[in-house]
């Protein structure tokens, strides 16, 4: 198991409620989940079939146990599958996948699940909130950051050569079942690109949760009760956000802590998983967010240092030279920049921060203290 994680050995189960009036549902959180999925999902949708989607990768090492669960609660379903990667989030896969779904027949009170990580997550929930006017959906989310983020809030969606998760919609799951022990099989570099997000949570609002990692992160990345209390936490973060902010009127930005710069860095490197994943953007986005507050004289030198410390000691990228390849120079990031989905009137937003867990939005950023911030980072 030299690059993956190491199997731990407990059966803790959570559930995180999303309180979304008529749209509420549960995440449920727990080692074993898939072997039961079919058991929770014919409680939610009694009587419906499902149409399955799932990267190659995924379906390769979960989909069995996955369908056996369903087979066993007596559940009609049919399966398909998408290449692995970011490049899959996109328009081709996007309509042949509506195209499929419908060639199953399969009705509006019928399901689309996403058993994967998010990039099967956000395409797949576009596809069920566009076919037939919107299929009942339900998330498996199958690697950390899908557990603790992307299958939680109701962001689905595709990017565009524009720029990140240009095209989409808000469309809320029905549940989430999160198999912690599902994370044993994933790639290092995957668990850690979701660690990013779950750090962000307790930077953004909650300095507790990040003294926390602080010291249980290598509990977290070895498995055992830290890591599902790290994604039950994450997921009520995110869960008190939404319910308060579902369609990002407001504070719900703070989930984009890091993903201004991230999201441009994604998109500058055409969606290259080889050099960049999302939470690998999350990761040097945070640490240019800080740095750019710190320029801005909200925080010290010191806050910067602690969030680059951790960040570096579970092996994040944490420099814009820390991307393999070149990098287009700070005018055209400012062009992709510009495409963010949080500008406003023209002008751009930024999630800043007074400290750790006291993130803010803050709308009106001048955009030549960015452009001259990110010469100095590009050209040290
Ligand atoms: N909708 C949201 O709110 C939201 C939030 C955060 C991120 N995102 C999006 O999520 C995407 C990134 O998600 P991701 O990091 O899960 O990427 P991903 O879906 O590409 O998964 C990463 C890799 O892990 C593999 N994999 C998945 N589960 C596995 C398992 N259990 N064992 C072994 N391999 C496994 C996949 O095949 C893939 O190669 C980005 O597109 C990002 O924009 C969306
Ligand atoms: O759920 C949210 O809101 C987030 O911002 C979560 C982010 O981690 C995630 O990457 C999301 O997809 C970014 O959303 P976007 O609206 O900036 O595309
Ligand atoms: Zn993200």
């Amino acid at each position: 198991m030299a690059d993956t994680i190491a199997a731990p050995a407990t059966s803790d189960r959570n559930t995180v409620r999303v309180d979304l009036d008529t749209r509420s549902y549960d995440i449920k959180i727990g080692r074993g989940l898939i072997e039961t999925a079919g058991a929770e999902i014919v409680s939610v949708l009694p009587g419906a079939r499902l149409c399955v989607i799932a990267d190659k990768t995924v379906a390769g090492l979960h989909l069995d146990a996955f369908s056996t669960s369903l087979d066993a609660a007596g559940i009609v379903h049919t399966v398909l599958t998408v290449p692995a990667g970011e490049s899959t989030k996109c328009f081709r896969e996007f309509e042949r996948l509506c195209d499929d779904v419908l060639a199953t027949r399969l009705e509006r009170g019928d399901a689309i699940v996403a058993l994967g990580g998010g990039v099967v997550g956000d395409l797949a929930g576009f596809v069920a909130s566009a076919t037939r006017r919107g299929m009942a959906f339900v998330q498996v989310p199958t690697t950390l950051l899908a557990q603790v983020d992307s299958s939680v809030g109701g962001k689905t969606g595709i990017n565009s050569r524009h720029g990140k998760n240009l095209i989409g919609a808000f469309y809320q799951p029905v549940l989430v079942l999160a198999d912690t022990a599902v994370l044993d099989t994933l790639p290092i570099r995957d668990f850690r690109s979701g660690y990013a997000e779950v750090a962000k949570y307790g930077l953004l609002g909650d300095a507790d949760f990040f003294d926390w990692l602080e010291v249980n992160w290598k509990a977290i990345f070895a498995g055992g009760p830290e890591r599902d209390e790290a994604v039950a936490r994450s997921c009520q973060a995110k869960a008190d956000i939404v319910a308060a902010d579902e369609l990002e009127a407001g504070q719900r930005a703070l989930l984009n802590l890091g993903h201004t710069f991230g999201h441009a860095l994604e998109s500058a490197v055409s969606y290259e998983t080889e050099r960049l994943v999302h939470g690998e953007g999350v990761s040097i986005g945070t640490m240019l967010a800080h740095e750019f507050s710190a320029r801005l004289g909200l925080i010290g030198e010191d806050t910067v240092m602690r969030v680059h410390r951790h960040l570096t000691a579970v092996g994040l990228p944490v420099r814009l030279q820390d991307i393999p390849g070149q990098l287009p120079g700070a005018e055209t990031f400012m062009d992709i920049i510009a495409q963010d989905k949080k500008v406003s009137r023209g002008s751009l937003t930024f999630i800043l921060t007074r400290g750790i867990g006291h993130a803010f939005v803050e709308k009106g950023v001048d955009p030549a203290i960015v452009t001259e911030f990110l010469k100095e980072k590009l050209e040290p």
